[in-house]
């Protein structure tokens, strides 16, 4: 049986205007990602990797096409519509992790959770257990001044998943870091997203990271194609 498709991404444009150019970058993208796959996204900087992202994740609206999360065509739908089934279905991790610096680790993770209306004792316990899966127990009471750029990449990753989205989105999240702490948290992002059955769709110039995924693809003409 094939797998679930979480998302998918149907003939979606994207333009900007710069001046008086106008930018066409997707240009009749098609995607889609299943359950339980992580995908690479590797492209030159400035082909749209980030835009791509943004506009999957519902953070951008696509100027034509659609995108279908869990079933959903969410192109239509209302600012608040998206927003609610961003905060509940999407994760995203950025390059720099966003954490909020006046917070220990375990409140980070716990904050999504707390707007989503969880009681403050279960959203603590699981921001508490995904710092374990992280590894980073020890840390849970740390300020993100106070971790490493490794453990800071972490606990934006449990964040992002703290509310048990559907699809992981992430922008270069080992960027930031030397290789050998790119793979560690790699390696701690991949067995999240393989023992969850979430799904990753993963911006990266990393090839040794690249060739651990599923897929690799890549940003050509506006269209997204395998590698
Ligand atoms: N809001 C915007 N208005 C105008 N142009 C934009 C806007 N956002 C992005 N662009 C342009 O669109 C192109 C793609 O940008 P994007 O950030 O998606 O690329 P990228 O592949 O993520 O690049 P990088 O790897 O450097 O982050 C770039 O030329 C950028 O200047």
């Amino acid at each position: 049986m094939a797998a679930e498709v979480v998302l998918a991404l149907k003939r979606v444009e994207r333009h900007y205007v710069q001046g008086e150019k106008k930018l066409t970058i997707l240009n009749g993208a098609e995607f889609v990602l299943h359950r339980g796959e992580m995908v690479a996204l590797v492209a030159p900087s400035g082909a749209g990797k980030s835009t791509l992202l943004h506009t999957a994740g519902l953070l951008e609206r696509p100027d034509a096409g659609e995108v279908v999360l869990a079933g959903r065509q969410c192109g239509k739908m209302s600012d608040e519509q998206r927003t609610a089934i961003r905060r509940n279905d999407v994760g995203f991790v950025y390059q720099f992790h966003h954490l909020l610096p006046e917070f220990s680790a375990l409140e980070n993770i716990a904050m999504p959770q707390l707007i989503k209306g969880l009681a403050p004792k279960e959203a603590k316990n699981r921001a508490a257990q995904l710092l374990d899966y992280m590894k980073i127990g020890k840390r849970a009471h740390h300020r993100p001044a106070e971790l490493s750029g490794g453990e800071q990449q972490r606990v934006a990753i449990a964040r992002a998943v703290a509310n048990a989205p559907l699809v992981l989105l992430a922008d270069e999240p080992t960027g930031n870091l030397d290789p050998v702490t790119a793979s560690y948290v790699f390696d701690a992002m991949e067995a999240l997203v393989r023992q969850s059955g979430l799904c990753a769709l993963i911006a990266t110039h990393n090839h040794e990271l690249a060739a651990r995924m599923n897929r690799r693809v890549t940003l050509q003409d506006g269209k997204i194609v395998d590698l």
